[in-house]
């Protein structure tokens, strides 16, 4: 009886993987690229705390599954930028790690083979080479922060986080953000309810003890600050947009109520658009008039682009259209300049 097996029942197997620190070590971020990421944090953190004016603009792929076509795109908005950078704050959406509604490919960093191989470890350099290319090539980048281990290989390159609408009640998420050094997005929750992305900003604020990894990649117990930066995602739910003037007032009323600074950031995909893409412009145009109309506190936006439009399903890899996302639909690059130009041009006045 004495070896009657007790754990592990549900694992297949374990195998190591490379430590944060020794990932730094062979694609390290260095000298400029450095001081270049600590400056876009630092202009997030004065667009939030009201000292610049300007909208943040977080664009780009739903997912990156093809780093080809991702520097492609990363190209295309540093070309962009100079001539919307008056009014605009562009950040490039860079996510690596999809969270499921029940299963589906999980992003590049869980399985970068697009074949249900896992090699994980190959998605943390893949994923860590192209955010050092994306910096280098002169753009700030955001991300999702899912799995709570992927910050130590990944947070340095990161100038905003976003926190999803299915983990933003987790607990697990709240710790880990209180320790991110870049400034956080909680999206509201999937039935709409903001109440959740209201407590995550309290609780992430907020110091904590927890059990995490340090860059050895050894567990440790994790002692963190508190993030200072937090801030809501509206991004509807329960088969209800919340962009709208009436449900950016209500959630601006909800955060000063709490005694939190009232920052939203309105994301035009997801339940604002219906997951229609194509409507995701119209979002972003009503959202640039309430802008106009005096709503300081939407602090910046959130759009689904890629180089062409729409979305395929992920089947034989070697069968994928080329710069098509392969997770939520995306508006295409023509769409999304012409759109970012308008916005430009409208905040001019
Ligand atoms: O943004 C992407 C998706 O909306 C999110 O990962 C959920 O995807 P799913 O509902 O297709 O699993
Ligand atoms: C998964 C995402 O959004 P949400 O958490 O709002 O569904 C996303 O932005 O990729």
């Amino acid at each position: 009886m004495t070896d009657i097996k007790l754990s592990d029942i549900n694992v297949a197997s374990y195998a190591p993987v490379v430590s944060p620190t020794n990932l730094k070590a062979a694609l390290p971020l260095t000298g400029e690229d450095r001081e270049r990421v600590a400056q876009y944090r630092n202009t997030v953190k004065a667009i939030l705390d009201g000292d610049d004016p300007r909208l943040m603009v977080v664009v780009g792929p739903c997912s990156i599954h093809d780093t080809k076509a991702a520097i492609e795109y990363a190209e295309k908005l540093k070309a962009l930028a100079p001539q919307v950078d008056d009014q605009l704050f562009l950040v490039m959406r860079a996510y690596f790690e999809k969270p499921r509604t029940t299963v589906g490919w999980k992003g590049l960093i869980n399985d970068p083979d697009l074949d249900d191989s896992f090699n994980i470890e190959k998605g943390l350099h893949e994923a860590r080479k192209l955010l050092i290319e994306i910096t280098k090539i002169g753009l700030p980048l955001g991300t999702e922060a899912l799995d709570p281990v992927t910050p130590q290989y990944l947070q340095d390159t990161i100038t905003w986080s976003a926190i999803g609408a299915r983990t933003t009640e987790s607990q697990t998420h709240r710790e880990m953000s209180s320790g991110l050094s870049s400034p956080i997005g909680f999206k509201n929750g999937t039935d709409g309810g903001l109440d959740v992305a209201v407590q995550a900003m309290q609780a992430s604020a907020q110091p904590h003890a927890f059990l995490g990894i340090d860059p050895n990649g050894q567990v440790a117990v994790t002692q963190t600050l508190g993030n200072a930066y937090g801030h809501v995602v509206l991004r509807g739910g329960g088969g209800k947009p919340n962009y709208d003037s009436v449900s950016v007032a209500q959630a601006e009323a909800r955060l000063t109520g709490a005694g939190l600074s009232s920052n939203i950031v309105v994301d035009c995909s997801h339940a604002n658009s219906s997951k229609d893409p194509s409507i995701q412009p119209l979002v972003l145009d009503n959202v640039i008039h309430q802008r106009l109309d005096g709503n300081l506190a939407i602090k910046g936006v959130m759009l689904e682009s890629h180089l062409n439009a729409g979305n395929q399903s992920l089947g034989n890899p070697a069968d994928l259209a080329y710069g098509v996302s392969i997770t939520d639909g995306c508006i295409d690059w023509a769409t999304t300049e012409a759109a970012l130009l308008k916005a430009a041009q409208q905040l001019r006045g």
